[in-house]
């Protein structure tokens, strides 16, 4: 190991209260919403084919056109009760707000910049209604904020010559302050989602983004902060030189999900998932596959399978109002929550030898251990291999209440039998399985 200043401070998950609660939460709801919603992923007559959040980068898009949309940032139909209430539908427990995205555009009224909503004809503060709806439902709110900030004239990509890095040095203290500012007017946020952090700029000064971090420890106890932010003072990202896992929980898994538990260590972590292949603010031709309902029920039964979090994006309309697709996927997925959740909420790995049916999911540290079935056997026969010194108590369908009929087919081994019907959805199946050399009901039957 080489010896590190702004590596790691820790290794292992976090075990604190706010940890737990956030470990718990398995699915999410992300809001990418800015001035990139006004273009909507089109400018005079032309269809960018990127990312609708990065039309400012496009060569049809002129910066001067860009940077004077705030002059059109009016969301009639905004109305965060309403966005919440959605959530809340949808089984989520907490939200990621893009407080400020690339363009530098502040949804708060920051003081520290002019480039905000207090600039445009809608004027008021669009954070903080947003964090208190969502609080009184119950839902927590995370901050996503980009330290890219292609508005603010000290950011720099490089630091080529002495200007640059007297320029930077200032923005440093500028992004200090925003998020001191924002900590200040959201007390109840529970973490950061920091993004835009892959600059040399900002990899160069491990020690800033440290300090940084511990900054706003110090501001606000608890406060949960992906691997995105910090970089060591080698200039290495997520894992430092020592491939010790920085901030809490691994936050690289975007757009993409890990397969086996090797890939992510046990340790906390949370993927991000657009509906189309790749859309996070608002676009308004969806090219593409559009993800179904029970393919985003299967990345969280997969990401809750694997100790982690699930959060699906969703990029409101310039008007403040969502696109239908959205509002359905997320009553569809609501609906499939709300029978279902139980499997979800409090997940985790649950050290089970993976079959193809699906998923495995440990409630907490319990023996009680779902079953989210997303491959209907042709078969009808699901098997389930139980680790040795362990057995099978019960088998129970989670929505019929009714016991699975089950055999044993070897040494911790069973068959369970599906009810031949149409499934419409991923069918969960609640295991309780005991430690220790007790036998199971299932295992006499075999005497
Ligand atoms: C190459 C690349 C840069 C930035 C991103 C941003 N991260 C996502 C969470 C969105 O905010 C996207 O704009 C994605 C890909």
């Amino acid at each position: 190991t080489v010896s590190l200043q702004h590596g790691a401070h820790r290794s292992g998950n976090r075990t604190d209260a706010d940890m737990e609660r956030w470990r718990s939460h398995r699915l999410g709801q992300f809001i990418h919403w800015g001035l990139y919603a006004i273009p909507g992923g089109e400018w005079n007559g032309k269809v960018y084919n990127g990312a609708a959040e990065w039309i400012r980068s496009w060569k049809e898009m002129p910066h001067e056109a860009y940077d004077n949309l705030y002059k059109q940032f009016n969301p009639a139909g905004y109305n965060p009760q309403q966005w919440a209430r959605q959530a809340k539908d949808m089984g989520a427990r907490y939200m990621i707000i893009t407080t400020k995205h690339h363009d530098g555009f502040c949804l708060w009224p920051s003081k520290y910049s002019k480039y905000t909503v207090a600039s445009t004809p809608w004027k008021k503060d669009i954070i903080g209604p947003m964090v208190e709806a969502y609080n009184k439902e119950g839902i927590d709110v995370v901050l996503y904020f980009s330290i890219i900030d292609w508005n603010h004239p000290d950011w720099r990509t490089s630091l080529k010559t002495k200007e640059d890095t007297v320029a930077y040095g200032r923005f440093k203290v500028f992004v200090k302050n925003q998020l001191k500012e924002l900590l200040t007017k959201y007390p109840t946020v529970k973490g950061f989602w920091f993004d835009g952090t892959w600059d040399e700029s900002w990899k160069t000064d491990g020690a800033f983004s440290d300090e940084l971090e511990q900054y706003l420890q110090s501001l606000h106890p608890g406060l949960i902060i992906g691997s995105r932010l910090r970089a060591d003072e080698k200039g290495a990202r997520h894992f430092d030189s020592n491939g010790r896992l920085m901030g809490d929980y691994e936050q690289g898994w975007e757009r993409k999900l890990p397969e086996k538990i090797e890939d992510v260590h046990h340790n906390d972590w949370e993927g991000v998932m657009t509906i189309p292949e790749n859309q996070w603010g608002y676009h308004a031709r969806w090219t593409g596959h559009i993800k179904t309902a029970n393919e985003l029920i299967e990345m969280l039964a997969r990401s809750a399978s694997l100790g982690g979090n699930f959060v699906i994006n969703f990029g409101p309309k310039a008007d403040g109002t969502y696109r239908a697709e959205e509002q359905q996927l997320a009553a569809q997925i609501g609906q499939w929550m709300k029978t279902n959740g139980a499997a979800i909420y409090g997940g985790g790995y649950a050290g089970l030898e993976k079959q193809d049916w699906g998923y495995y999911i440990r409630k907490g540290n319990t023996d009680t251990v779902y079953m989210v079935v997303c491959n209907i056997p042709v078969s009808g026969y699901l098997r389930v291999k139980i680790p040795p010194q362990q057995s099978l108590q019960s088998a129970t369908g989670l929505e019929s209440g009714q016991p699975i009929p089950t055999t044993q087919t070897g040494r911790n081994e069973y068959l369970l039998q599906l009810e031949n019907k149409k499934y419409d959805a991923p069918v969960v199946i609640q295991l309780e399985v005991k430690k220790g050399k007790e036998r199971g009901e299932f295992e006499k039957a075999r005497t």
